[in-house]
């Protein structure tokens, strides 16, 4: 028994996405100001949606979450929590682009009262903030699977010594254009992720990342194809640019993924800005043409996408 259950259509209207692979530092202030400097260039190629890296505002590393964090909630925060929302408003604002702001270390403060006083908590997570055209924050993602990897002789990294897990995934709807998924790094290679949000009908999974240069050459790329052609939509993957006298390096080679799973552009290891037209036309046809959304099996196993799927924050 064959079953259909992606919306059709997907992406009304052609729209040129940029990822802004951006070269940051250890100042915060600096990063903002030139992040703010390559969104506007991006927006003079006439991309609509605009994508920055993981940890765009400050170096990436365990070390770095607490000192670079910023308070986002109550929402919205003051200039003095969270620059970095206010300078991500305004890029989104200033160039009329919905702005996938990457990522940042948000620190969340929380009381609870107990028996022999307040108990008193902070938690970080690195989290995406989405802004619509005319500043105004549409959502929060706070990455789900943390990266936590060990890879004798190359790479050794805990996320989890110092961060919490988001615990949703991330529908974003631009109503001019239809819905993306936005999910953080290490959420690319979970599948299950990629699959609910594409039946729920998103055009596009976008992942502001930072892989290495262990996995970076093995996966960075493949991972972007298997969602694509596993879901048959646009995949965009925006990193850092490599910096090989910070404490990561970063894999770089942002790219964005075509439903039928080539790689339409890619960055190299620099700064650059990298646009690629995404069309819904695009999508139909590989959808008609290798038609597996009217051939899934759910009598034979469950459709991932039914059932319990956080889409907000418990
Ligand atoms: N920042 C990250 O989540 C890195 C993920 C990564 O490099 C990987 O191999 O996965």
């Amino acid at each position: 028994m064959a079953s259909s259950t992606t919306p059709r259509p997907v992406l009304k209207q052609p729209v040129k996405l940029a990822c802004v692979q951006l070269a940051s530092g250890s100042d915060k202030t600096a990063n903002l100001e030139h992040a703010a400097d390559k969104v506007r260039e991006a927006a003079t190629t006439g991309a609509k949606i605009v994508v920055l890296p993981e940890c765009f505002n400050s170096p990436y590393g365990c070390e770095h979450f607490p000192s670079y964090a910023e308070t986002l909630l109550p929402s919205p925060p003051t200039p003095s929590q969270s620059p970095s929302f206010h300078a991500l408003s305004a890029m989104a604002r200033d160039n009329k682009v919905y702005l996938i702001g990457g990522s940042i270390p948000e620190q969340v403060n929380t009381t609870t009262a107990a028996a022999d006083g307040d108990d008193k908590k902070t938690s970080y997570y690195n989290t995406s903030l989405i802004f619509s055209p005319t500043g105004a924050l549409l959502a929060t993602h706070r990455k789900v699977h943390l990266f936590d990897i060990s890879i004798p002789g190359k790479i050794t990294f805990r996320e989890s010594d110092v961060l919490s897990p988001g615990n949703k995934l991330t529908l974003v709807d631009l109503p001019e254009y239809g819905s993306v998924a936005v999910a953080i790094c290490y959420d690319v290679r979970f599948p299950e992720l990629a699959t609910i949000a594409a039946r729920k009908g998103c055009f596009a999974l976008v992942y502001p990342g930072a892989f290495n240069l262990t996995t970076g050459p093995l996966h960075w790329r493949l991972l972007g194809q298997a969602r694509a052609v596993d879901n048959q939509l646009y995949v965009a993957l925006c990193s850092p640019a490599r910096d090989m006298s910070a404490g990561y390096h970063a894999w770089g080679h942002s790219l964005v993924v075509d439903p039928m799973a080539q790689v339409m552009v890619e960055a190299g290891e620099r700064e650059e800005v990298v646009v690629a037209e995404l069309d819904g036309d695009r999508i139909e046809e590989a959808r008609k043409g290798i038609p597996l959304r009217d051939q899934r099996r759910f009598d034979v196993y469950p459709d991932v996408s039914q059932g319990n799927v956080n889409f907000e924050e418990p």
